[in-house]
């Protein structure tokens, strides 16, 4: 027997590929896999790609999660917390939700409503410092999916004072599991198909958990709905404040992240090659117009953003290989 994992809220679209990625896992063993409404549903009923995985969505309870040595939590918002506090301190959490990602208690409340639960490790292991603060944690708030391809982005520029933090723009478009298995109703095919949208305009829930984790103090973030079923792609603009190579910044920030890749000079990063993997792809350059300083990140929001950003801290968390059960390639076409 391994290290016992257990996956609550299994039934969505992060605890499906949760799911897939533990299976595959050489060192993690299933013993839990909850749900709510999909409670008594086989594993397969709801995910038909994990073929053969023989498991029944158990009631989401803590006594059912208590017995694993490491607990997902795939829940909505608001949803993490209550039951995370009834697990003994002695199982480790990461938590794929909201709930924990911010510092700052007004801001949770104002964009999430309700009381803020408290503030765990952010588990970005990309940020200075962060890859040990996980390893030695046992409680992990993981990112947001625009936050990482953000973040990923923005990061290493604001810590090198090569752009103004006060003025960040970003435009960043999404597949559509990014709002779960449960959002109905514009995503249906027939309205999804064909169509670019901006939702949640001026204001997105991830633009403070953007600014905690990266420095900056003013930024505008703009979603846009794409007909995909998987990938974030954010252009992030800044003003330069001297000379610096946006893109010599970026790869020495990341000389060794192994899941995060500065592409070769004129390569611009695509969706399609992240798809599947935990890999966060960059390109910098500079606008020959206005001078700001550009920068294009590409994400699996299931990956990355999600279910293997989830698995790389759970591996740090335990002391195994971060890159263990995970890949740095994706699947194409
Ligand atoms: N999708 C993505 O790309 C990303 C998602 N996340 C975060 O991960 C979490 C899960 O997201 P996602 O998988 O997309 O969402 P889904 O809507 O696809 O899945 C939600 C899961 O939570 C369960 N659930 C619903 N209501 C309750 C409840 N009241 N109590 C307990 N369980 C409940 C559902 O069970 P059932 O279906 O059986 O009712 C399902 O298993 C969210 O916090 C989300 O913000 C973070 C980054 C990216
Ligand atoms: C397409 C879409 O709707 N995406 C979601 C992303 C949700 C997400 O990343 O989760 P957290 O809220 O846990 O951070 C949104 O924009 O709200």
């Amino acid at each position: 027997m391994g290290i016992r994992v257990a996956v609550a809220g299994a039934s969505g679209y992060a605890g499906g590929e949760l799911l897939r990625l533990i299976a595959g896992h050489p060192e993690l063993d299933m013993v839990a896999a909850t749900a709510h409404r999909q409670a008594g549903a086989p594993v397969t009923a709801v995910h038909p790609q994990l073929v053969g995985l023989d498991l029944v969505f158990a009631a989401t309870e803590p006594a059912t999660l208590a017995d694993a040595d490491l607990v997902f939590l795939a829940l909505p918002h608001g949803e993490s917390a209550a039951l995370a506090a009834a697990l003994p301190e002695t199982v480790r959490v990461v938590d794929l939700g909201a709930d924990h990602r911010l510092r700052d208690a007004a801001a949770w409340t104002r964009y999430y409503g309700g009381e803020h639960a408290g503030t765990w490790t952010y588990g970005l292991p990309e940020l200075p410092g962060q890859r040990a603060a996980i390893a030695a944690a046992t409680r992990v708030a993981n990112t947001g999916c625009y936050a990482v391809a953000t973040t990923l982005a923005l990061a290493p520029l604001v810590a090198a004072g090569a752009v103004d933090p006060a003025d960040v723009v970003v435009v960043a478009a999404s597949g559509t599991s990014g709002a779960g298995r449960a959002a109905k109703t514009n995503l249906l095919g027939s309205e999804v198909m064909g169509d670019l949208s901006p939702y949640k305009v001026g204001a997105h829930q991830h633009v403070p958990e953007i600014k905690q984790a990266t420095g900056a103090t003013s930024l505008s973030l703009t979603p846009v709905l794409a007909p995909m079923p998987r990938g974030i792609l954010a252009t992030v603009t800044a003003v330069p404040t001297g000379d610096a190579d946006p893109r010599a910044v970026l790869a020495r920030a990341y000389a060794d992240a192994p899941f995060v890749h500065v592409l070769p000079e004129g390569a611009w990063p695509h969706t399609a090659a992240t798809l599947g993997s935990n890999s966060c792809h960059l390109q910098a350059g500079v606008d020959v117009d206005s001078g700001r300083l550009i920068v294009v990140s590409a994400i699996d929001n299931l990956g990355k953003g999600a279910a293997g950003q989830a698995v790389q801290c759970a591996n740090l968390m335990l002391g195994l290989p971060e890159t263990m059960g995970l890949s740095v390639w994706g699947i194409a076409p």
